[in-house]
């Protein structure tokens, strides 16, 4: 018999397996929608009791034919063949059948754990390990592992090998792909780690940090899916572009229920994107800022009448600059908080009137009425308004536009060196909104200060209250209600169960306490690779500030090895750059050669638009998926221009942008201006390790090269 022969013979065996999966799937998920109208039928019962398990009943049956749809594509994808002679497919949801023996078991079942984690020389019990590709209900290729030949049966066949490095050749999308059908062992240990305290994962480009975070997220879901999608997972990743990139992963899997965020939007009300100069950002990320920040929290408002006169029963009350001044500060000491001590500040006004109204008048009402009186006055109103008014944080760190303000928080607090670094830096605020790292600033102003009171926001609540149990009016809102009901938090949310921060390396220490306010309830899982980060200020600081969001909550530590994104031709180029300035940092070894080198083209400035725009078309043609042209900051428009009209797989970022993105193809613009110190050169580390099948650089020097 054939090679081929075996293979289709083997093919028909399993789409025989996988049409009787589909076969069930049609079935539950018509019990399912069955579950879903019984539940809502209940109602007319009408009881507490037969209410609640109605409730209970629509979600279940709701969620689970949610997760019938979303994870049909590529349900089964893999088999295991133990030496016990059973045998079990691997899929992306368990799946029984009539008589509840398992047709597909979970891939985050303990049971399947050894399709991940057994190897030739620990088979953990597997003889043969199966992965079935397919397109939707059609089995369309096989690859097997034999792992344990002695225990195999004279009639197994082995078929096809290479299952990874097929999956790693495939085209790349705008978006990033589960990799559930081929989780390498050291990924899965990470995945599985224990949902307590702090996973951290470590590793250099390419080797699946992003990939083995996201999946943890679905595997820590299943496993205790009560606290999880309960307390929620928010994971957090460095900018937006980078979250629209990984978005897709976690419905793939089938789980919705996480909260993604970019460190510009992890405060309600801010979406930022614009980047500050690697000075201005290491001054901004400091924790020297808690101090001036403070301090600008505590200040007088800008323009805030410096007296108050107010003509009372003929007599003339006044509370002079200083006499204000030291109402002000009275009220609010050190660690007071601005917005919640404003009646405390009224109070000091109304006390000083008073001491002055009894001074010079005869005759006076109680203080009650006196004071009562003074509050009907527009005149005096306008004055606390003004004099005291509800801050917003944006409406303080505007105050850091003012040289002189800036200069006189920063007094002792930042070398004057720093503070020369800030002057300007906050001038685009009122314009432009904030920069990534004003948003941690922002965050801290707001703990700083408290929050003005807010009238309640009325929610847009489905239910209305029947005898004292939640109602919905119609079978429609009951299953949106239903399928909502579970992520319908708070906007302003914090109590998370498990917090995910990706591409931590780059995580200042202002942006950890932000991030630390959300989680202080939470387990953690970080992931990272200290040789990308982009960070400038004071590594120590760094350490310091994650390790008190983190608290001494237990750690536990894996370092990935493999480079999956790289080819091993583009990897040397990036493995050059970083060696050069951190010669001992572990680098991962790149499992995939395409036989293709790096270009690399260098040409006079006024050529260096055609030559980029050329460099982009001369990848389009030689890669099926995206082109990624990567810019310093500064060029990014100017780069979008040169390559205007291009088709949509061409994306031009900047190459912090670029951080944990990845292409088919790569244009890299300019390196030289990007590795302009040690924390450039590990930026262009990591824009040089983006591509994985074609890297072209152009510039005007080639001195980045080492
Ligand atoms: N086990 C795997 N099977 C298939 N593809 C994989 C596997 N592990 C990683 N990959 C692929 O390798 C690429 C890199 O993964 P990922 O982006 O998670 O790496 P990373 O460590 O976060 O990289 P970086 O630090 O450079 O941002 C992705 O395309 C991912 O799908």
């Amino acid at each position: 018999m054939t090679d081929a022969t075996v293979l289709q013979q083997e093919i028909a065996a399993e789409q025989q397996h996988v049409d009787r999966v589909y076969a069930r799937l049609v079935e539950l998920r018509r019990d399912a929608s069955r579950a879903e109208k019984e539940g809502y039928q209940l109602a007319g019962v009408g009881t507490f009791g037969a209410l609640v398990e109605r409730d209970a009943m629509v979600f279940h049956a709701a969620r689970r034919r949610h997760a019938l749809d979303t994870e049909y594509e590529g349900l089964v994808f893999g088999r295991l063949d133990l030496a016990t002679g059973a045998v079990h497919h691997v899929g992306r949801m368990g799946i029984r059948d009539e008589q509840s023996r398992p047709l597909v078991v979970d891939w985050r079942a303990p049971a399947a754990a050894a399709f991940y984690r057994a190897t030739a020389a620990e088979p953990l019990g597997v003889v043969r390990r199966r992965m079935i590709q397919s397109r939707r209900e059609r089995v369309t290729g096989i690859e097997d592992d034999l792992l344990d030949p002695e225990a195999a049966p004279p009639d197994m066949r082995v078929v096809g090998d290479g299952a990874l490095l097929a999956s790693l050749s495939r085209a790349t999308g705008r978006g990033m792909r589960d990799i559930v059908a081929t989780i390498q062992r050291e990924q899965d240990e990470a995945i599985r780690s224990p949902a307590a305290g702090v996973t951290v994962v470590t590793g250099g480009p390419g080797t699946g940090k992003t990939a083995v975070a996201l999946h943890r997220a679905a595997y820590l879901l299943y496993s205790d899916r009560n606290r999880f999608a309960g307390g929620g997972i928010l994971v957090v990743g460095p900018s937006g572009v980078f979250v629209d990139y990984i978005a897709t992963v976690l419905p793939s899997l089938g789980e919705d229920t996480a909260t993604l965020r970019s460190l510009g939007s992890i405060m309600v009300g801010y979406d930022a994107s614009r980047v500050d100069p690697t000075g201005v950002a290491a001054v901004k990320g400091s924790l020297k800022m808690r101090r001036v920040l403070e301090r600008a929290s505590h200040d007088a408002v800008p323009g805030a009448p410096t007296e108050l006169r107010l003509l009372y029963r003929g007599t003339l009350l006044r509370l002079d600059a200083a006499e204000l001044d030291r109402i002000r500060r009275r009220a609010l000491p050190k660690g007071a908080r601005r917005n919640e001590v404003r009646g405390t500040g009224f109070d000091g006004v109304f006390a000083a009137l008073w001491t002055q109204a009894r001074a010079h008048l005869r005759s006076l009402p109680e203080r009650a009425d006196f004071e009562a009186e003074l509050a009907d006055r527009q005149d005096f109103r306008e004055f606390l308004k003004a004099w005291w008014p509800r801050f917003t944080p944006m409406r303080v760190l505007r105050w850091l536009a003012d040289p002189d303000r800036l200069r006189a928080y920063g007094e002792g607090v930042l070398s004057h060196a720093e503070i020369r670094v800030l002057q300007g830096s906050f001038d685009a605020l009122a314009e432009q909104g904030p920069t990534i790292a004003d948003v941690a600033l922002l965050d801290e102003l707001d703990e700083l200060m408290g929050r003005p009171r807010q009238p309640q926001r009325r929610s847009k609540d489905p239910f209305h209250v029947r005898d004292g149990v939640r109602e919905v009016s119609t079978y429609a809102d009951r299953q949106a209600a239903a399928r909502a009901q579970q992520i319908r938090r708070d906007d302003d949310y914090r109590d998370y169960a498990h917090v995910v921060v990706d591409e931590s390396q780059d995580v200042s220490p202002m942006q950890w306490r932000m991030i630390g306010r959300r989680g202080q309830y939470a387990s953690w899982t970080i992931v990272g690779d200290p040789a990308q980060t982009a960070w400038a200020g004071d590594p120590a600081e760094l350490d310091r500030a994650r390790d008190r969001a983190l608290g001494s909550r237990a750690r536990r530590t894996y370092a990935l090895t493999t480079n999956y994104r790289n080819s091993s031709e583009i990897f040397a180029v990036a493995a050059s750059v970083i060696r050069a300035i951190m010669p001992d940092t572990p680098l991962p070894s790149a499992v995939r050669s395409t036989g293709v080198e790096p270009v690399d083209v260098v040409v006079d400035a006024p050529v260096l638009p055609a030559a980029v725009r050329e460099a982009a078309e001369k990848q389009l043609a030689e890669v099926a998926g995206t082109v990624g042209v990567i810019t310093p900051v500064p060029r990014h428009d100017d780069v979008a221009g040169w390559v205007a009209g291009l088709p949509e797989r061409v994306q031009v970022v900047t190459a912090l942008e670029a951080k944990g993105m990845e292409y088919d193809a790569v244009v890299l613009v300019e390196p030289g201006e990007i590795a302009v110190d040690r924390a450039g050169v590990r930026t262009l580390y990591v824009a040089l390790s983006r591509a994985t099948q074609r890297l072209t650089t152009v510039g005007t020097d080639r001195a980045w090269h080492p």
